[in-house]
């Protein structure tokens, strides 16, 4: 499977990246930034309503090359500007085109959290996440088992960073559950035949506690999709392609919205 492939060779490259900033150098600069951050993400998704994760992203696996125009700052900027809540950036370079340098400028330059959307596989991309100026890390259940989960999430923690736990089925929302995520993501792309369905996160919405901030991920497309999570009390909601593919962010994330945001 595709996660199996991204999840070896990002092994090679947090080997890679050991070998440039040791690991207890990475903890050093990390803990040495303000962790009394107030977890601006959760903060943001525990407002009442639907909150917009707008995501940029150069490439996929599913669809290749998605932007071949990529000013990655000006889209954050206008992401921004548009009304978004928070910025999933990718930063996984073989099947995404990702840059840890996209991140780190990003951050830089918007005041909304941002997401660092990789494959988490090693506590040091999280204290690597913390020194890009990431808000949040994203840690995929599929890759980690519920020990890993529940230690990954207090390192993101003690850092002020949220963690979002993706699931895309009734186990892994149970394995979210216990390892004691504050917002899980339901991821509607089926990674081993890259098929969408937006229902996935309709229907495994229930099984999240209420005390637990719910993302839906992926796929999501039109206002009757948003109408939908919308009904079924989804907190925010995470949307990649159908914004990078359109040159007016402001006027895809209204249209989708059902008028203004
Ligand atoms: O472009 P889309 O279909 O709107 O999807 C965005 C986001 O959900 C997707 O990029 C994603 C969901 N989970 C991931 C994990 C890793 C990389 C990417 C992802």
């Amino acid at each position: 499977m595709i996660l199996e492939k991204i999840a070896a060779d990002t092994k090679l490259r947090v080997e890679k990246a050991k070998r440039k900033v040791p690991y207890s150098e990475i903890c050093r600069r990390a803990m040495a930034m303000d962790a009394t951050t107030g977890f601006p993400f959760e903060k943001a998704l525990a407002e009442p309503g639907i909150h917009y994760i707008c995501e940029v992203k150069k490439a996929s696996p599913s669809k290749g090359v998605i932007a071949q125009d990529f000013p990655y700052l000006e889209i954050a900027r206008e992401y921004e500007k548009a009304g978004a809540a928070a910025i999933s950036c990718l930063t996984e370079p073989k099947y995404f085109q990702g840059k840890d340098a996209y991140l780190k400028e990003i951050t830089e330059n918007v005041s909304i959290p941002v997401l660092r959307k990789d494959f988490t596989i090693d506590e040091y991309m999280i204290y690597e996440a913390k020194t890009l100026g990431a808000s949040v890390v994203l840690l995929i259940c599929a890759l980690l088992d519920t020990a890993t989960l529940k230690r990954y999430i207090k390192v993101a923690d003690r850092l002020g960073l949220s963690a979002l736990v993706e699931v895309h089925d009734e186990e892994e929302m149970q394995s979210a559950i216990e390892a004691g995520a504050r917002v899980i993501g339901v991821n509607n792309r089926n990674l081993k035949d890259f098929t969408v369905d937006i229902g996935n996160s309709i229907r495994l919405r229930t099984l999240a506690p209420k005390n637990v901030l719910f993302v839906a991920e992926s796929g999501i497309k039109t206002a009757e999709d948003i109408s939908k999570l919308r009904e079924a009390k989804v907190n925010g909601v995470l949307i990649g392609e159908t914004l990078m593919r359109s040159p007016d962010k402001k006027v895809v994330l209204e249209e989708l919205n059902g008028g203004s945001l």
